[in-house]
């Protein structure tokens, strides 16, 4: 195969598994020799990252690439759209912020923006690549908006991509979904269609053969060809998911005291909690998200997440009367944790001159460091390693620590060091910290020791659990994917 090639995941509607069918796509066809990318023109998340350029972009196109051994890069997200209020999306362009707007006015630039996908696909993926594996968002069956569609079938004319729709057979409807959305679609968009995958199946799959034999019938009686591709089982796999809080959920509490808890807190503007998914590799931690403060208590560490609008979010927080109960917990000697949005709420006093968040000019903050916050219209947004000096507090022994991570942030702090700790309370601006392994299993160490468990004396690389996730991931697919049908879609055959 010498000619770009490429294939398009299509869902019938969110939360089918696209995300991890185009990384486990694109780990097979990696391993297969071929230089493969992920591309998604367009997303909508809080969850974001930072390229080796500064470049911001979303982390669902970030676990694919590396699914695909490539560096992450934000032209394969070229347009990333992040909620900052109910209706207003601040609009990421090819990595940096370009303007804040509503769904409609959004809309009215779509000429634009599909130019912009384009151009980003023909000057970096198509020249680079031999096969490029898109993601389409939420349901191509979005028939009031298909003028304006720039990630499903929009996006799939402009690159001409055969596609493949993912159904989600866990919620239900699995075949009236793939039937209906296909015969949604006018003639063109639906003839691009060639394939569909049954997701996230418990049981015998053999169960459902009748149904699939109803629905090729069906198909070839329109005329069309649209191959049964395979039934995926329900897979229990710790591979980040970044618009879902549901496999985080499954872990709960337990008050063994086996057990390491963890309380995120759960803000309405919530951004990057993909920060948590490392812990998922220590098998003696159980972590939720926490929103209401009767839920609060019996953690050992909460930890206050980044924040899209972090002024907002913390009104909320005294709203709903955690601001009050954290304080209470920390006196109690809680161990508290604030990323970024959160180092803000953990400081004295943020200010919000500019407007940049929302309309509230300034706000008290936990007042557990005496830093303030300041947000100003320059983003930083890159990717930093920094050395640890700390003198005090339960970090004061990682001194010389070098931790590796990104900043996103419009806010500034009145201090300067990369993780502020006093007493049990630390904070950094830094995502990604805890996929620094030695960092995180000292820090859970500590608590280790405190509650007489076990310490971890093997350190982890999150890389190599990554790693062994994405090729499971691979061999899951291999296993339940016609693989020689779907390498002829790509083809053409
Ligand atoms: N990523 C974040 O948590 C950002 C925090 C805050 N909204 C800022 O821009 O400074």
């Amino acid at each position: 195969m010498k000619k770009h090639k490429n294939i398009m995941i299509q869902g019938t509607g969110s939360s089918v598994g696209k995300t991890l069918m185009v990384a486990g796509l694109c780990r097979i066809f990696a391993q297969d020799g071929y230089r493969t990318t992920p591309f998604k023109s367009q997303n909508m998340a809080l969850n974001s990252f930072v390229d080796i350029e500064g470049l911001e972009m979303s982390r669902g196109t970030v676990i694919q690439a590396e699914a695909a051994y490539e560096i992450p890069r934000a032209f394969m997200n070229p347009i990333l759209l992040k909620p900052n209020s109910d209706n207003n999306s601040q609009v990421i362009i090819n990595g940096k912020v370009a303007y804040t707007v509503d769904a409609k006015t959004y809309f009215s630039n779509s000429k634009d923006l599909k130019k912009i996908a384009l151009d980003s696909y023909k000057n970096n993926i198509e020249v680079n690549f031999d096969i490029a594996v898109l993601e389409g968002g939420g349901s191509p069956a979005e028939i009031n908006l298909r003028e304006y569609d720039l990630v499903n079938m929009g996006m799939a004319e402009l690159v001409d991509a055969p596609v493949i729709l993912v159904g989600n057979i866990d919620i239900g409807g699995v075949f009236a979904s793939i039937y209906g959305t296909v015969m949604l679609l006018d003639e063109q968009d639906r003839k691009r269609i060639k394939g569909y995958i049954i997701n996230k199946f418990r049981g015998d799959s053999d169960l459902l053969k009748p149904a699939i034999e109803i629905l090729d019938k069906k198909f070839k009686d329109e005329g069309l060809d649209i191959k049964f591709l395979g039934v995926l089982p329900y897979a229990d796999l710790r591979i980040e998911e970044e618009d879902s809080l549901s496999d985080e959920d499954k872990r709960v509490y337990s008050d063994n005291k086996e057990y390491i808890n963890i309380s995120v807190i759960k803000t309405k503007k919530m951004s990057n909690f993909t920060d948590f998914h490392a812990f998922k590799q220590y098998d003696d931690v159980r972590l939720k998200y926490v929103y209401d403060a009767k839920d609060l208590g019996n953690e050992d560490i909460i930890i206050f997440p980044g924040s899209k609008n972090t002024i907002t979010d913390l009104e909320d927080l005294k709203e709903r009367g955690i601001f009050e109960k954290v304080k209470e917990l920390k006196e109690k000697g809680k161990i508290i944790v604030g990323i970024c949005g959160g180092l803000q709420m953990l400081g004295k006093k943020i200010y919000d001159p500019k407007h940049l968040e929302s309309n509230i000019l300034e706000t008290e903050g936990f007042n557990f460091f005496d830093y303030e916050t300041t947000f100003d219209e320059i983003k930083k947004t890159e990717q930093v390693t920094k050395r640890l000096e700390l003198t005090e507090g339960i970090l004061k022994d990682f001194t010389n620590y070098e931790v590796k991570g990104y900043e996103i942030h419009q806010g500034i702090s009145t201090f300067d060091s990369p993780v502020i700790c006093k007493n049990r309370v630390f904070a950094t601006y830094i995502h990604g910290i805890f996929d620094n392994s030695k960092f995180t299993n000292d820090f859970l160490n500590i608590v280790r020791r405190e509650k007489n468990m076990p310490e971890q004396k093997e350190i982890f690389s999150f890389n190599e659990f990554k790693e062994k996730e994405y090729d499971k991931l691979a061999e899951l697919l291999r296993k339940n994917l016609d693989m020689k049908k779907i390498y002829e879609i790509l083809e053409r055959k």
